[in-house]
C-alpha cells in the first residue's frame, strides 16, 4: 500500500533523515522506535507531508506522491495522523471536532458527518461526551477523541506521533487500549512510540531508528530478543535498565 524508498530530510545543513526505506502493507501495525532526536517524528511528518521530503518517493498504491501533478490533497485525506498533543479545536464540543473535517475536507453532507462521528465516538468511547469541549476532558479523554476525528475520516492508514507521551501515567492505558482495538481490527498504522510494550506486543513489524538512520527493523519477536544491530542492542539494554 506505502512504500517509503531512499527518503531523505535535511534542515539546512542538517540531514536528519537517510535513506528511509520500509514498506507497509494494509493491516500492518509498525512501531518506530528510538532515542529522542533520531528523527521519527520528521519521518511521520514527511510521510503525511507536513515536511517535504529532500529525496527518495513515498509510493502510495505504486504512484509516487512526491512526483509532481500527483493529487495530494486525496493522498492527505487517506493518511489520518494523531499527534502528542491531540490539536484539538478549542472553540468546538467533542461532536463537532469529529464532523468538521468530514464536511470542509471530504465534503460529506452534515446528516452523514454526524453519523459517522458518533460511530467513531462509540468506538473509542467518547460517546457521552458528545457536547463537552476539550477542556472539560481529561488528556486520555482528548487523546480518545483525536483518534475518533482521524478514524471518522475513514483513512487507509493511521499514524501516531507519540500519542501517549503527553499523557498523566494513569491515563496511558486507556488510549493504548483503543490502538489495541484498532490494531486487532486491522487498521493499518504506524506508531512513534516510546512504549516498547506496545511496539513489542501489539506490532507486527518494529523499526528500530538512531541519527536518521534505519539501523534494523524486524518481527518484534526477534527485534526484541535477538536484536542483530549493536545500537538496538545499546538501546534496549537502556531501556531495560530504567
Ligand atoms: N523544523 C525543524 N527544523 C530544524 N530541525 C528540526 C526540525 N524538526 C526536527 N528537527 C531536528 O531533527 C532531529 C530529529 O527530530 P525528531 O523530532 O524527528 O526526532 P524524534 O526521534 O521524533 O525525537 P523525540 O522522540 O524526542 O520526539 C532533531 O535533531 C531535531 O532537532
Amino acid at each position: 500500500m506505502l512504500q517509503v524508498r531512499h527518503l531523505s530530510k535535511t534542515f539546512g545543513t542538517h540531514s536528519v533523515l537517510k535513506d528511509i526505506d520500509f514498506t507497509v502493507c494494509a493491516g500492518d501495525v509498525i512501531s518506530v522506535i528510538g532515542a529522542s532526536g533520531s528523527g521519527k517524528s520528521t519521518l511521520l511528518r514527511c510521510i503525511n507531508l507536513l515536511e517535504s521530503p529532500t529525496g527518495g518517493q513515498i509510493l502510495f498504491h505504486g504512484s509516487d506522491i512526491l512526483e509532481h501533478g500527483n493529487n495530494v490533497p486525496n493522498y492527505r485525506s487517506k493518511v489520518g495522523m494523531v499527534f502528542q498533543s491531540f490539536n484539538l479545536f478549542h472553540n468546538m464540543s467533542v461532536l463537532r471536532n469529529c464532523e468538521i473535517g468530514q464536511e470542509k475536507v471530504l465534503k460529506r453532507k452534515k446528516d452523514l458527518a454526524r453519523e459517522n462521528a458518533l460511530k467513531y465516538l462509540r468506538k473509542v468511547g467518547m460517546a457521552p461526551y458528545i457536547n463537552a469541549y476539550p477542556h472539560q476532558l481529561s488528556g486520555g479523554q482528548k487523546q480518545r477523541v483525536a483518534i475518533a476525528r482521524a478514524l471518522a475520516m475513514e483513512p487507509e492508514v493511521l499514524l501516531f506521533d507519540e500519542p501517549t507521551s503527553a499523557l498523566d501515567p494513569e491515563m496511558v492505558g486507556e488510549v493504548l487500549e483503543v490502538m489495541r482495538t484498532l490494531a486487532r481490527d486491522g487498521m493499518t498504522m504506524i506508531v512513534v512510540t516510546h512504549e516498547m510494550a506496545f511496539a513489542r506486543d501489539v506490532s507486527n513489524h518494529v523499526i528500530f531508528m538512531a541519527d536518521g538512520v534505519i539501523c534494523e527493523q524486524r518481527d518484534p519477536q526477534r527485534l526484541f530478543q535477538a536484536p542483530k544491530n549493536k545500537r538496538t542492542q545499546e538501546f534496549l539494554l537502556r531501556f531495560l535498565a530504567h
